[in-house]
């Protein structure tokens, strides 16, 4: 897997941009991209299961910038959506309707009637009521609308946190698999339902392609099941998961996972069957880094903790899940540069911090123990592998501004969203009745 993000003359760079050099433009924090990793990861994620020829559907909640849609608009790729919202971000980009799918377990009349109507290439059901609900709009509409039921194969991975894991016994995700053919049942009914597929999802990410192997396993056999009984399954949707290397060599590639799964699926293939993947990020993870400031350093009891001017409210993942971002100065000083991407480096000179963030929260820290040449407050610092669930997750929380976005093209820095105001924050909000009858 690619990754743009390297350390030229004792400075960090992305692609050929300096990021000394594009904090001076856009300051901190701020995201930056970098297009050819972003590019390269999507096509060889393609390449690596190209016996499938799947149709591979981003994951848009990864980082759902329409610059960085329209990437995957131009490599071939269609989306995996899970709101109207979503939706509407995928074809604001210019991602055709039959590339998109939609999952998601509360999806409201408003939402799969813009599904409906936009055509898309698979509404995936996670419920009975919701199928339903998907024929009496779609009849309503008088159109026919294509649909998938999220089964859940109750497929543990080991590693997977607790927080993100979905295809589990219990979870509030698809259907449990006894119950699928009744949901084909029940679309044999709608007329304007054409319920020909079968999507999975079991979690993020998934550290090896066996709880892969064995979900679709499962799937395969309830495809004979369905087809016995006269039901039609032309599409398995293995949804999304793969890992990326959070640290250096953390992850397996895309050849290893597709060297478990194409045998599995080539016979499904074979016999007519299309592939859908939606993977998220794996594409975006290390295509994306956050970089952020030193703006004090304190000593805490025995603890130095370096507070940096991004927190939770910009990169929510350690404070939510304990997740590990690999983090470290833009311009380490003595050139102590990083020999690779890992918690623990044993280099002379290091010293120990927390990287605390600004917001009012207690968990509000970007990382914990981690050894770091020392630092200086004003010091840029970059937090690796951030593409994948930063931006899309940062919040106003505390009253902030959300940080820009940067997309690199080897020298070439473009703003794709910019710094949000002060006037952000309340622009949504309609005047108190004292600032109305002031204004009168
Ligand atoms: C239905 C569905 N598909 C795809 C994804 C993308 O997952 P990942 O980013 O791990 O590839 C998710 C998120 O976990 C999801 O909920
Ligand atoms: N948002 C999570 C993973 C859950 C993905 C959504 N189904 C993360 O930051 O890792």
């Amino acid at each position: 897997m690619a990754d743009c993000f390297h350390y030229d003359d004792g400075v960090l760079h992305c692609e050929g941009a300096s990021l000394e050099k594009l904090d001076r433009t856009y300051g901190t924090p701020s995201y930056v991209y970098s297009r050819a990793t972003f590019r390269t990861h999507l096509a060889g994620l393609k390449a690596a299961f190209a016996a499938l020829d799947p149709l591979v559907c981003y994951a848009v909640k990864t980082c759902g910038n329409i610059h960085l849609l329209s990437e995957v608009d131009a490599s071939g790729a269609g989306a995996d959506v899970v709101s109207g919202g979503e939706l509407y971000r995928a074809l604001s980009a210019g991602i055709p309707a039959e590339r998109v799918v939609f999952a998601g377990v509360g999806k409201s009349d408003g939402e799969l009637r813009e599904a409906v109507e936009a055509g898309i290439r698979s509404v995936n059901v996670e419920s009975e009521s919701e199928l339903s609900a998907l024929g009496r709009i779609a009849a309503r509409a008088g159109r026919t609308v294509r649909a998938a039921v999220r089964v859940n194969p109750d497929v543990q991975s080991r590693g997977t946190p607790e927080k993100t894991t979905t295809g589990v016994r219990g979870s509030k995700f698809g259907v449990d698999l006894g119950q699928v053919p009744a949901l084909f049942e029940r679309a044999a009914t709608l007329p304007q339902v054409a319920l020909d597929g079968l999507h999975l999802h079991l979690g993020s990410p998934i550290h090896s392609p066996e709880p892969y192997v064995v979900a679709l396993e499962r799937i395969l056999e309830l495809t004979d099941k369905l087809r016995t009984a006269g039901h039609t399954v032309n599409s398995i949707n293995m949804g999304g998961g793969f890992a990326a290397a959070y640290e250096t060599g953390g992850a397996p590639g895309w050849d290893a996972y597709a060297a478990a799964i194409v045998p599995v699926l080539a016979p499904f293939v074979a016999s007519g069957g299309q592939v859908i993947m939606e993977p998220g990020r794996t594409i975006a993870a290390n295509a994306g880094a956050l970089l952020t400031r030193v703006r004090f350093i304190k000593q805490a009891g025995d603890r130095r903790v370096a507070v940096v001017d991004a927190g939770m409210n910009t990169l929510i993942r350690a404070a939510l899940y304990d997740s590990f971002h690999f983090l470290w100065p833009v311009r380490p000083c003595d050139g102590l540069v990083p020999p690779h991407r890992a918690g623990r480096l044993h280099l002379p000179g290091l010293i120990r911090y927390d990287i605390a963030g600004p917001i009012c929260e207690t968990t509000d820290y970007l990382a914990h123990d981690r050894e770091l040449p020392p630092l200086a407050e004003g010091d840029l610092m970059c937090i690796f592998g951030a593409g994948a669930y930063g931006m899309a997750m940062a919040s106003q929380y505390n009253a902030t501004p959300r940080p820009p976005e940067i997309l690199v093209d080897e020298e070439r820095a473009t703003l794709i969203r910019r710094r949000e105001t002060y006037a952000d924050l309340i622009e949504a909000e309609l005047p108190p009745p004292s600032a109305t009858s002031a204004a009168r």
